[in-house]
């Protein structure tokens, strides 16, 4: 057995699951119904990875009322679970990846900006909860992605320092926060290309996790 000497956190949309696309539509539908601007391009640079307190202020132009908040953040979600449920399912070779870190004894976290009405639908809808220590949303922090508050959260949940973890991510956003977490990060490439990604920092950038190996995520942060 690999004797595990790190942690590994995984973003949430775009990683345990391949599901920008239906993010996309849902924000597009939500901005058209409240007569708001809004293209993928600006999606993906201003949204994408983001907690929804800064993206409902991107997408309005102004600050929004923490009652607001909670209404409009259902409201754009729901039109996103409705147009994902019948798609949901977990990344190619995800359960693999996650059943060999968990027999391996690898501490294992979830770090999402999603909102937690999210968290229950991905994470037990599939379901993927058992397999993880600890899950940290948007409604634990003060801060959301690029600030690296959920990730230095995560890790300490599992109580494994920040220079041991591995962060998966398909962000900008999210990339940046396990950088500036002073962790390693993996990116994935299912929101952005390889050669969009190939500049933003990362250790390595997979496809998926199909054929991903313990041993080959553990030489990122063990020394040889
Ligand atoms: O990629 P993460 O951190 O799981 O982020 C979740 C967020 O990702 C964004 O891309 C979605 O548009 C949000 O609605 C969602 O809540």
């Amino acid at each position: 057995m690999h004797n595990a000497t790190f942690a590994c956190l995984f973003d949430m949309d775009g990683v345990l699951v391949d599901n920008i696309d239906f993010h996309v539509n849902a924000w597009l539908q939500f901005a058209q119904h409240h007569n708001r601007p809004l293209t993928k391009a600006q999606y993906l640079e201003h949204i994408n990875g983001h907690v929804s307190a800064d993206a409902m202020a991107y997408v309005f132009q102004r600050e929004i009322s923490p009652g607001e908040l909670i209404v409009l953040t259902e409201e754009k979600e729901a039109i996103y679970r409705e147009l994902y449920r019948p798609h949901l399912q977990p990344a190619p070779g995800l359960l693999t990846f996650l059943s060999d870190l968990k027999a391996a004894h690898v501490p294992l976290a979830v770090g999402t900006s999603a909102p937690i009405s999210n968290v229950y639908f991905t994470l037990d809808g599939l379901p993927l909860r058992p397999y993880f220590d600890a899950v940290v949303d948007a409604s634990m922090v003060k801060h959301g992605k690029p600030d690296p508050e959920i990730y230095l959260r995560a890790a300490e949940r599992v109580g494994v320092a920040p220079a041991l973890c591995v962060v998966f991510e398909d962000a900008f956003a999210g990339i940046e926060a396990g950088l500036r977490a002073g962790m390693n990060v993996i990116a994935v490439a299912t929101t952005h290309t390889r050669e969009e990604l190939k500049d933003q920092g990362a250790a390595l950038i997979i496809d998926d996790f199909v054929g991903l190996t313990v041993a080959k995520v553990g030489q990122l942060v063990t020394p040889v």
